[in-house]
C-alpha cells in the first residue's frame, strides 16, 4: 500500500493541470460536475495514500498532537472504507480503451463485446473511462465535438475529427475518430476482395488519434489529460505504447501515462513489409521493437528479405507497460510454442508483466430474464420460458417441434480457429443420434460451404444460417439445449458464457478460456463441491468431441434432473464483469507504480 502514494500525487496534479490549462466550455456544467467529482475522488485517494505512508513512518513515541492527528486520520480512513463498501474503488483512474471495434456500434466478434462492457464495469467502480474507436458509420447518437487534429504518418498530414457519445446510465465516454478511410460500404476490415489494402494506415491513424483524444477532446467539459492508462486492444491499437515511448515522452508529454496491451487473439498480429516502417513516423531507434523475422515455417511468402517484417503486435508487446490476455490458461499458451505464433520467446521474457484476466459478460445485453430479443423470458427459478424459446426456434427453422429432441447449436466466426472442420466431421453422428443441429456463422468461404452441405445432406435435422445476425444469435442461445465450441484455440470465448447464462450447456475443447470455464460435469459432486459447467474434451479430434457430446446428449435424455441441475447452477453463477474490472484495476495500479517501459 505504501507505494501507492506517488501515484495518487501524480494523478491529482495531472488532472488538476488538465482542468486549468484546457479551455472548458461554460455550458458544459454537467461535465464539469463529473470532472470535479472525479478530482475529489482522486484527492481522497491522495489522502488515503498519505495516511498509509504516514502510518508507516510513525515513530514509537507519539506526542499528543500526533495522537490528535491520528484521530483525524482514522475518521478519514473510515470514510474511505465506507466508499469501498459501496463497491466503488477509492483509487480512481482515468482509463482510455483503444479498439478497432466496440459493441453496439461496430462488431465482428468478441473484441467488440469486451470494449462495449468492460469500460462500463470500470466506470461503475468510479473510474473515468473513455473508449476510442473508428467512426465506421454515421452514428446518430454520437455528436460532433468540433475538435479536429492532424496526425503525421504515411508521408502526410491527416486531419481527424472526434464524435462523442455519453449516457448517464453507463457513464463512459465513447469517442469515435472520424476519417474518410473508415467509412466504407464493406465490413470493418475488408470486402469481398479481401482485407483493405490500407488497414495499416487506418489503424496507425487510430493509435495517433487516440493519444490526441486523451489530450484534446473535452469529454464532459474537460479532457482526460496526460495521466491516463491506455488499454490497447489487439494489433490495431498496439502502436499506442510505441508512440508514447518514442514520440510523446521524449517531448515531455504523457509522462504520467501508462499502457496495457490487451491480447484478444495473438494469431492476428498486424504484419506488414519492413519498408513500411518509414510510414509510421517512429524514430529509427525503435525499429528493433517492430521488426520481426518470421521463422521459415511461418512465412507466408509476401515479405521482403527472408521473412523480415514490421509487426505491430510485437511492438506493443515490447513497449506496453503490461500485457494482459483474456484468460489465465491462454497466458500459458501464448508464452509457449502451443499458442505463441512466434511471440512466445518475447512473451516468456515478459512473463512477470503478463497476466490473464478472464472476460465477463454483459448482464444487460445477455440476460434471459430481460432479453427483448427472445420470444419468452425465463430465470433459473422457472425454465418454462426456455422451453417456449426452444419450440419457437424449431418452428422458425422448419424443424420438427419436439421438446425431447436435443437441439445442438454452434455460433461463431467461421475460421480455422473455431474448429468448424471437426464439427462438420461429426454431423453424421449428430443426425444418427436423432439430434437437431443449428449453426450460425460467417467467414471463410470453404467453411460456409461445409455448413451449407451439412444442411443439404440432412434437411430434417440440420440448419445452417450463413450470415451475421445478433438477434438470431440470442434466439439460438436461448432455444438450444447444448452449445458446442470445438475451437482449436480460444483466448477466452464468450459464447460458452452466454450459453451458461441462458441455461444452455456448453460442450467445448479444453483450450484457453474454454479450459477455465467449461468444467466437465461431476454427477457425484456433493454439497459445496464443484458441479462442473458442461463437458470438455482434451484432444482436438472428432472422436474426443463425440465422446463429450455423447455425455451431454445422454444426460439430456436419460438424466433430465441432472441436466436441469447443471442448467440452474450455470445460470446462477456470477459471470459479470465486476471481478474482471477489479483485476484490471489492480494491474493498472501496478503499472502506474513502475517506471514506464521504454521498448
Ligand atoms: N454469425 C454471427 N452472428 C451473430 N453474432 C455472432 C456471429 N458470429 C459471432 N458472433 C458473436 O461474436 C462474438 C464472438 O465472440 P468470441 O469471444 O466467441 O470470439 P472472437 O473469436 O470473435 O473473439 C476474440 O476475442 C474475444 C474477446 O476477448 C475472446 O473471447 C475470443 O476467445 C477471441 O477469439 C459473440 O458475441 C458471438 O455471439
Amino acid at each position: 500500500m505504501q507505494t501507492i502514494a506517488p501515484i495518487r500525487w501524480r494523478a491529482s496534479t495531472k488532472i488538476g493541470r488538465s482542468l486549468s490549462s484546457r479551455q472548458v466550455p461554460a455550458s458544459a456544467l454537467q461535465g464539469l460536475r463529473r470532472s470535479s467529482q472525479h478530482v475529489t475522488r482522486v484527492n481522497r485517494g491522495v489522502r488515503h495514500a498519505q495516511l498509509v505512508r504516514g502510518a508507516a513512518q510513525q515513530s514509537v513515541a507519539e506526542s499528543e498532537t500526533e495522537m490528535a492527528a491520528k484521530d483525524v486520520r482514522v475518521e478519514e480512513l473510515q470514510s474511505i472504507v465506507s466508499d469501498e463498501a459501496d463497491g466503488k474503488d477509492t483509487e480512481t483512474m482515468s482509463i482510455v480503451f483503444v479498439t478497432s471495434e466496440v459493441s453496439p456500434w461496430s462488431k465482428t466478434g468478441g473484441l467488440a463485446d469486451v470494449c462495449g462492457a468492460l469500460p462500463a464495469a470500470l466506470a461503475e467502480k468510479g473510474h473515468r473511462c473513455m473508449v476510442v474507436a473508428p467512426r465506421y458509420g454515421y452514428y446518430e447518437d454520437a455528436l460532433d465535438t468540433g475538435v479536429r487534429t492532424k496526425v503525421q504518418c504515411f508521408g502526410g498530414s491527416h486531419e481527424v475529427g472526434y464524435f462523442h457519445h455519453w449516457t448517464e446510465e453507463e457513464n463512459v465516454d465513447y469517442v469515435f475518430v472520424d476519417h474518410p478511410s473508415y467509412q466504407r460500404p464493406g465490413s470493418i476490415y475488408g470486402n469481398v476482395h479481401g482485407e483493405y489494402g490500407d488497414n495499416q494506415f487506418r489503424y496507425t491513424i487510430l493509435c495517433m488519434a487516440a493519444i490526441e483524444a486523451a489530450l484534446q477532446v473535452p469529454c464532459g467539459g474537460a479532457a482526460y489529460g496526460d495521466n491516463v492508462m491506455f488499454v490497447c486492444n489487439d494489433w490495431h491499437a498496439a502502436l499506442v505504447p510505441v508512440y508514447l515511448a518514442a514520440k510523446y515522452r521524449p517531448g515531455g508529454v504523457m509522462l504520467g501515462a501508462r499502457s496495457i496491451l490487451a491480447v484478444h487473439n495473438l494469431r492476428h498480429q498486424g504484419v506488414y513489409p519492413p519498408t513500411t516502417f518509414g510510414d509510421l513516423g517512429i524514430d529509427g531507434q525503435y525499429y528493433p521493437a517492430l521488426e520481426y523475422q518470421y521463422p521459415e515455417h511461418l512465412r507466408q511468402g509476401s515479405y521482403e528479405e527472408e521473412g523480415r517484417s514490421v509487426n505491430h503486435m510485437k511492438a506493443g508487446i515490447c513497449c506496453a507497460d503490461r500485457v494482459v490476455t483474456v484468460s489465465p490458461s491462454y497466458v500459458g499458451e501464448i508464452a509457449s510454442p502451443v499458442g505463441g505464433w512466434g511471440m512466445e520467446w518475447l512473451l516468456g521474457g515478459r512473463s512477470a508483466k503478463l497476466t490473464g484476466v478472464l472476460n465477463g459478460i454483459s448482464k444487460t445485453e445477455w440476460n434471459p430474464a430481460t432479453d427483448k430479443l427472445l420470444p419468452a423470458n425465463y430465470t433459473s427459478k422457472d425454465l418454462s420460458g426456455k422451453a417456449l424459446c426452444k419450440a419457437s426456434l424449431q418452428e422458425e427453422l422448419g424443424l420438427p417441434v419436439d421438446p425431447s429432441i436435443p437441439v445442438i447449436a454452434f455460433i461463431g466466426r467461421l475460421d480455422f480457429q473455431k474448429g468448424v472442420d471437426i464439427l462438420a466431421q461429426i454431423v453424421p453422428w449428430i443426425t444418427d443420434n436423432k439430434c437437431q443441429l443449428v449453426m450460425l456463422g460467417t467467414g471463410e468461404p470453404y467453411l460456409e460451404d461445409a455448413l451449407r452441405i451439412a444442411e443439404t445432406n440432412f434437411r430434417d435435422q440440420v440448419r445452417a444460417w450463413v450470415g451475421y445476425d445478433v438477434a438470431f444469435s440470442h434466439r439460438l442461445t436461448a432455444g438450444a439445449d447444448i452449445l458446442v465450441m470445438p475451437s482449436r484455440f480460444e483466448p477466452c470465448g464468450l459464447n460458452q458464457m452466454y450459453a451458461m447464462a441462458y441455461g444452455t450447456i456448453p460442450v467445448a475443447h479444453a483450450t484457453g478460456g474454454l479450459k477455465d470455464t467449461v468444467l466437465s460435469y461431476d454427477p457425484f459432486a456433493g454439497e459445496g463441491e464443484e458441479l462442473g459447467t458442461g463437458w470438455a474434451f482434451a484432444e482436438h479430434n472428432a472422436n474426443a468431441f463425440i465422446g463429450a457430446l455423447d455425455c451431454a446428449v445422454t444426460t439430456y435424455r436419460e438424466y433430465p434432473a441432472s441436466f436441469e441441475k447443471l442448467q440452474v447452477s450455470n445460470m446462477e453463477r456470477d459471470l459479470s464483469w465486476s471481478k474482471a474490472a477489479d483485476e484490471y484495476a489492480q494491474i493498472f495500479r501496478w503499472a502506474f507504480m513502475d517506471l514506464p517501459q521504454t521498448g
